[in-house]
């Protein structure tokens, strides 16, 4: 009997139990596979760590945030133990046949590498940002899109009450999409993005505007925006597991500026990990469960190095070269569009 590896890498991201349910249903029910899940990303592939996943194991899982395997940002080249050769012992220890790597960008670079050096392993795209361009969405993305709606919803409410200005910050290291969905959605004055750089000049003329006619602004802001005299994004927290700054906390350099320059009372928050955590929406419930089902057909073909994406409403295979070193980001004419009404 067919076994394979399912391991979850990079942040987490709502409807990754969704994908780990399908594959384990379609798999179990039509191709007759086993699987196990290895621990917290990679760590568990270089380390042999696995748990059996059988149906009893993701029953009622779909609804859950979170992963129930872990995740990290350890890479599997991570010396002393990493390596494609020490990861072939572990597999063939295992009775493993073939890894199935469900992640963002760096997550399926990591799998492409594993490739190249004989490892059979295929790719499910996921991330809060919908930042990963072999794919029209990835799931997670419009949980966390729901979420910083709310957020600049209920933002708006106290903004009015007080007459103030408030900076709501969202995640997006690279692309600005939650920034622009939730800005979009929800009606926000002025939406700032990595992709985009603006000047203060510019965004204390969008927030005057706004109180000029009697309305209390409201700015939604992504955590890679840039001034355009900044090189990079704002980072004051030191780096990560795979040693890249951590972003957040440009609302807070922000409002101050904004109330300073405009005198309007200003307010930042930073909306942070609670666009990640949670209940997944129905939406990515369902692309993760189609992701699954589709990532153990793949896996019944053999069909390494590739990814499941969705295309349209079609869910198809891509190689991993179309997923890796490629960022979507928010199209110029797409924000230029959106930025002829702000203010
Ligand atoms: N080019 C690479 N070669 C080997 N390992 C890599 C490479 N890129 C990333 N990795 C490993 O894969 C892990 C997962 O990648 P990363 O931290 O970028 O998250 P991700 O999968 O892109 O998800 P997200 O960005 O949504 O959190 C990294 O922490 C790192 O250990
Ligand atoms: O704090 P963590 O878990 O390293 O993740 C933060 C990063 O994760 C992401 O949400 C991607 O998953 C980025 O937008 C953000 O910069
Ligand atoms: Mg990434």
């Amino acid at each position: 009997m067919a076994r394979f590896g399912i391991l979850t890498s990079g942040g987490d991201c709502p409807g990754l139990n969704a994908v780990i349910r399908g594959t384990v249903l379609q798999g179990t029910s039509v191709h007759d596979h086993e699987y196990v899940g290895f621990r917290d990303g990679f760590k568990g592939l270089v380390y042999g760590d696995a748990m059996d996943l059988d149906r009893s194991v993701v029953r009622g899982i779909s609804q859950q945030g979170g992963t129930i395997l872990g995740t990290s940002r350890f890479g599997p080249y991570v010396e002393p133990d990493g390596g494609a050769d020490n990861i072939k012992v572990a597999l063939e220890r295992l009775g493993i046949d073939g890894v199935i790597a469900i992640g963002g960008d760096g997550t399926m670079a990591a799998a492409n590498r594993l490739l190249e050096d004989g490892i059979p392993v295929v790719g499910v795209p996921k991330t809060i940002d919908n930042d990963l361009k072999a794919t029209d969405y990835t799931f997670g993305f419009n949980t966390a899109v729901e979420i910083a709606t709310e957020a600049v919803d209920r933002l708006r409410t106290t903004g009015n009450s007080h007459k103030r200005c408030m900076v709501l910050e969202v995640m997006g290291r690279h692309a600005g999409w939650i920034a622009m969905y939730a800005g979009v959605a929800a009606g926000a004055h002025a939406i700032l993005i990595p992709e985009q750089p603006e000047s203060l000049e510019q965004i204390c003329e969008w927030v005057t505007s706004v109180r000029d006619r009697g309305r209390s602004p409201m700015v939604v802001v992504a955590e890679g925006f840039k001034f355009p005299d900044m090189d990079e994004a704002h980072s004051h927290k030191g780096m990560d597991g795979f040693n890249r700054p951590r972003l957040g906390g440009i609302a807070e350099i922000l409002a101050p500026l904004i109330e300073e320059h405009t005198g309007i009372e200003t307010r930042a928050t930073v909306l942070g990990h609670i666009q990640r955590g949670g209940v997944p929406s129905a939406w990515d419930r369902v692309l993760g469960t189609r992701f699954g089902q589709a990532v153990s057909d793949l896996v019944a073909d053999r069909e390494w190095g590739k990814m499941v994406a969705l295309r349209g409403t079609d869910i198809v295979r891509v190689p991993f070269s179309e997923a890796v070193g490629h960022t979507k980001t928010v199209p110029l004419e797409y924000y230029a569009g959106s930025r002829a009404i702000f203010g």
